[in-house]
């Protein structure tokens, strides 16, 4: 889906196309923060689009959705880990019946590289009566570089099954898991190496590769938006141990996952498990 730029008063109603007009609305903010910084000082501009557009997200989260929490990489405090005992008030978004999972540059690496076009930003409303384990009722994955956006609210078709071709596995070009190269073997798969999970969920969504395998490190962030998309579109989406996944937890570290075409699921699961015994799920290639 293609969203135009619609003037700033006209805010959707409904959840899931709200969501879809703000990843829309802060990866083309992204896009001129790349343009008009240019890339001669990577680090400079990876702060500049986290700052920029965790700033629009959190504003129009406040204008529009006032009622509402928010959980997002760029907040002071995100990655803390709440627990009895822990010094402080517990987050707002622990007691919150809606909360905002947002991740304002996912692949921030990437947009630090030119020409690169795997980066996202990522919107996710978690609601605490949904029906779902993972509680998402709505999502959104803009992909600024590609010229799309994927959300909820008009989840594309599952994508259909091409047999005897070799499943493509999407995987962390950075931080892949030490076991995938092994556990591609095993399953015939080709790796293809890629930058931010939204942008390896979008491409499951849309059939360009067929799983995204991730383990050793992630947050709620990283993965609310993407797995939002992906199971309105009818995709298999869990830890790599098959059990569920959980957002807006006290804990926001969700180190490991798979989306995958629902016929993959079980062979995929089958190998995993036999990775998980042999190396630990927190382990990465890179560290
Ligand atoms: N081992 C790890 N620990 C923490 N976060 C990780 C991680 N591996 C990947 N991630 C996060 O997951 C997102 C996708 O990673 P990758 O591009 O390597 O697939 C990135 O988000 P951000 O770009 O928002 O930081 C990255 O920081
Ligand atoms: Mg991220």
């Amino acid at each position: 889906m293609n969203v135009l730029e619609p003037p700033r008063s006209e805010a959707p109603t409904s959840d899931g196309a709200f969501a879809a007009w703000l990843a829309d609305r802060a990866g083309r903010l992204l896009l001129r923060v790349r343009a008009e910084h240019g890339h001669d000082d990577p680090a400079a501009l990876k702060r500049a689009g986290d700052r920029a557009s965790h700033q629009l997200l959190r504003d129009e989260l406040a204008r529009c959705r006032s009622a509402d929490a928010v959980l997002s990489e760029e907040d002071d405090g995100a990655r803390q880990v709440w627990a009895t005992g822990t010094a402080g008030s517990p987050p707002d978004r622990l007691g919150a019946d809606r909360v905002w999972i947002i991740d304002p540059l996912d692949g921030t690496r990437e947009f630090s590289e030119p020409g690169r076009t795997d980066w996202a930003v990522h919107v996710a409303l978690w609601q605490r009566n949904a029906p779902t384990e993972h509680r998402l009722v709505a999502g959104a994955i803009a992909l600024p570089a590609q010229g799309r956006t994927l959300g909820t609210d008009t989840p594309p078709p599952r994508p259909t099954t091409v047999s005897g071709r070799t499943i493509r596995l999407a995987a962390s070009r950075s931080r892949p898991p030490v076991f995938l190269s092994e556990l591609a073997d095993e399953v015939g798969a080709e790796l293809v190496p890629m930058g931010s999970a939204g942008a390896k969920i979008a491409a499951v969504v849309r059939g360009e590769v067929d799983a995204y395998v991730h383990a050793g490190g992630q947050y709620e962030w990283d993965s609310a938006a993407p797995v939002a998309v992906a199971t309105a579109t009818g995709l298999h989406a869990s830890r790599i141990d098959g059990s569920a996944l959980r957002y807006n937890e006290a804990d926001p570290r969700l180190p490991d996952l798979v989306v995958c075409r629902p016929e993959l699921a079980a062979p995929l699961l089958a190998a995993l498990r036999q990775h998980r015994v042999l190396t630990p799920a927190t382990a990465t290639a890179a560290g």
